[in-house]
């Protein structure tokens, strides 16, 4: 008697439960075929943009970095959850990704090959939809854009413990392309390889920046290691693959998955909030967003105090500088290159003025390009 009520009282809680379940989700069926039904009209309008874009040019940018940043900032900034803002903002980078895909779908070249935390970047900037194209050096994902192999390009450009990516910079020396925008990436670099015994590795290899990223973990842990550098550490990965048991590859953990490897560490970077940023490289002239950076290629006469006269323009109209970095101008000996980044875009006319400022102190003067602030 008391089993059959225990038994009679569950049946009843369990339908109830059924009940519940049965009327949310069908609230939530509801909500989901509104939704579908505002995507598709959304793709409809960004299709009428579409229209509008090509009866007013001949070169064509479907790709409006500065208009996906506006609405990526009012979406996280409108948002009261429970969702956070970062995830909507995922959600939103998506669906414009597939909106951009249903005007024309984009190609972007990426330093591969697969696997890499270029490719991470590249879809992190411009969502899953984007049809990326990997290439093999730095110098390649120029050429890619340069020869409209590629309409972008994602290149890294510096490192929170390592510092400029220098074949980046050198790259913008003699290539006519422009920065379009930016985007930072978390890395998490894992040993990866055909065993998971640590102690059989004699042979490491990996992106020189990745090697010394792991330097002291590399030193710790394998310290007769053979530490050798290649193009990029999906490509080690990938080489690894092929090889025996006593090689391994630092790379990110997709590139365990893509290439059947066994993780032998996780996480061996030595700094905890290891970051690397990369750049979107393309031909456009980008408009403001609202919160924008403008980066700057000078090189100064070679007097002293140089300089510092052409900084000052800067320092006058409290223009905010986030970066100095100097490299040989591969002109002349002892001859160098500027590569700054200020605050704020190239048409505002604080900038507008104290860039003509510095322009007229510079022996070369050229902007890079004006781009958004990085939102996700
Ligand atoms: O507003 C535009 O120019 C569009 O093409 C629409 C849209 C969007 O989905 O909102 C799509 C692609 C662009 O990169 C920017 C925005």
């Amino acid at each position: 008697m008391h089993l059959w009520l225990s038994l009679n009282v569950s049946t009843v809680e369990h339908m109830s439960e059924q009940k519940a379940l049965q009327h949310i989700r069908q609230q939530i069926d509801e909500i989901d075929q509104q939704i579908q039904q505002l995507l598709n009209q959304r793709a409809e309008f960004a299709q009428k943009v579409a229209e509008v874009k090509i009866a007013s040019g001949e070169q064509v940018d479907f790709y409006r970095p500065e208009r996906e940043a506006m609405i990526l900032r009012k979406v996280m900034e409108r948002n009261t959850g429970p969702l956070p803002d970062a995830e909507v903002g995922r959600i939103f980078r998506e669906i414009m990704s597939a909106c951009l895909a249903a005007e024309k779908p984009l190609q972007v070249a990426y330093l591969g090959p697969e696997g890499s935390f270029t490719q991470a970047a590249a879809l992190k900037h411009f969502g899953g939809s984007v049809q990326l194209q990997p290439v093999s050096t730095i110098a390649n994902v120029f050429r890619a854009v340069e020869t409209e192999y590629a309409r972008y390009g994602v290149v890294p450009v510096e490192n929170s413990s390592e510092g400029m990516v220098s074949h980046t910079l050198d790259r913008f020396i003699s290539s006519p392309l422009k920065i379009n925008g930016e985007v930072t990436l978390r890395i998490h670099h894992y040993l990866l390889g055909k065993t998971s015994q640590l102690n059989q590795i004699k042979t490491v290899y990996a992106h020189p920046q990745a090697l010394a990223q792991c330097r002291q973990w590399l030193g710790d842990q394998l310290p007769h290691a053979e530490l050798v550098a290649l193009d990029s550490n999906s490509e080690a990965a990938r080489r690894v693959a092929e090889m025996g048991d006593d090689v391994a590859a630092i790379a990110a953990s997709t590139a365990a998955d893509i290439y059947g490897l066994e993780v032998i560490a996780s996480n061996i970077e030595d700094e905890a909030g290891n970051t690397t940023r990369f750049l979107v490289i393309g031909t456009q002239d980008v408009g403001p967003s609202g919160e924008d950076k403008t980066a700057l290629l000078v090189s100064t006469q070679n007097k002293p105090g140089a300089l510092q006269s052409l900084l000052k323009p800067l320092a006058d109209s409290g223009i905010s500088m986030s970066r100095i970095e100097s490299r040989p101008s591969r002109k002349g000996m002892w001859e160098y290159v500027f590569f700054i980044d200020i605050d704020g875009h190239s048409q505002s006319p604080a900038v507008a003025e104290a860039l003509a400022k510095l322009q007229n102190e510079a022996s070369v003067f050229r902007v890079l390009g004006s781009y958004p602030k990085a939102v996700l």
